[in-house]
């Protein structure tokens, strides 16, 4: 879900270009219900429809990797889940923190989905002192003033912020400095970082705002056939016609102008 660029340049290190760097989490999902359904080879076809990405675009990607598929069995799911975690970083644990232990910070720490993916939730930081110590998904809540020591004595190189929009540029300063150069921001505000700090944004709200625009224009095209229905009764030519047959017989959409 996450939305939004990082900081880098659009092709990375060996070469993978940025695009398909985040194809690789749709691949690596659809190839683990595979793996845990015993599934042991998958066609490029089959695998694309699963992760909702074309078929090409899949080979395509999948030749960054050096993994081209065997011709008439297609690619060994299992072998292509260690490929694809091992281009991820996701052979190795990676420590994070989650700063702002508010509604949004504690449903992220009580998501069991990260520990899963090679994700163990390091410690969980707020400002308010009257959460310090309280249990959250089965850790204390520690007080921001231990921020750069829980960073350096566990290691952590991702971080977490879910504070309110005031306070996440203080935030992702503060974990930078302490040696964080990748930030996941939930905070409705764009963060500046310096060279080398990769930043995602996840807003749920763009989303959603994306839907509204796609639901206009289904709604527009609905209200477009409707009038052009009326128009052709009116008109008496052709009787009335539903939205489903639009489609003319040698397979082109006529133009449907409103009335
Ligand atoms: N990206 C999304 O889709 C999405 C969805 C929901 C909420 N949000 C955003 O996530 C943030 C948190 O939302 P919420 O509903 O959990 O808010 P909340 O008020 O419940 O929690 C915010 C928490 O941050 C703590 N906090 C405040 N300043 C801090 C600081 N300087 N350092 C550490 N902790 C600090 C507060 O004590 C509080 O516990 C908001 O910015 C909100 O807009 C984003």
């Amino acid at each position: 879900m996450a939305t939004g660029r990082t900081h880098r340049p659009a092709t990375r290190s060996r070469g993978i270009p940025e695009a398909t760097v985040a194809r690789l989490p749709l691949y690596l999902r659809a190839l683990t219900a595979l793996s845990e359904r015993s599934v042991p080879t998958v066609s490029s076809e089959e695998l694309a429809t699963a992760a909702g990405v074309n078929s090409a675009k899949l080979r395509k990607d999948f030749s960054y990797l050096g993994s081209y598929g065997t011709r008439g069995v297609g690619y060994d799911v299992e072998y292509l889940v260690y490929q694809i975690s091992r281009e991820l970083g996701l052979t190795q644990d990676w420590p994070v923190v989650i700063v702002g232990i508010g509604n949004l910070g504690a449903a992220l720490a009580n998501y069991g989905g990260f520990a899963s993916r090679g994700f163990r939730v390091a410690a969980l930081i707020d400002a308010d002192p009257a959460m310090a110590g309280k249990p959250v998904a089965g850790l204390p809540v520690r007080h921001t003033d231990e921020l750069e020591a829980i960073i350096s004595d566990n290691g952590v190189s991702i971080g977490v912020i879910a504070t309110p929009a005031g306070a996440a540029q203080q935030v992702c300063d503060r974990l930078v400095a302490a040696g964080v150069t990748s930030i996941l921001n939930f905070a409705p505000t764009v963060l500046s970082v310096p060279e080398g700090v990769d930043v995602r944004k996840v807003d749920l709200s763009i989303e959603l705002q994306i839907l509204a625009f796609h639901e206009q224009r289904k709604a527009g095209e609905d209200s477009a056939s409707a009038a052009a229905t009326a128009s052709a009764a009116r008109s008496g030519a052709g009787g009335v016609r539903s939205s489903a047959s639009r489609k003319g017989p040698d397979g082109d959409v006529p133009a449907v102008m409103p009335a």
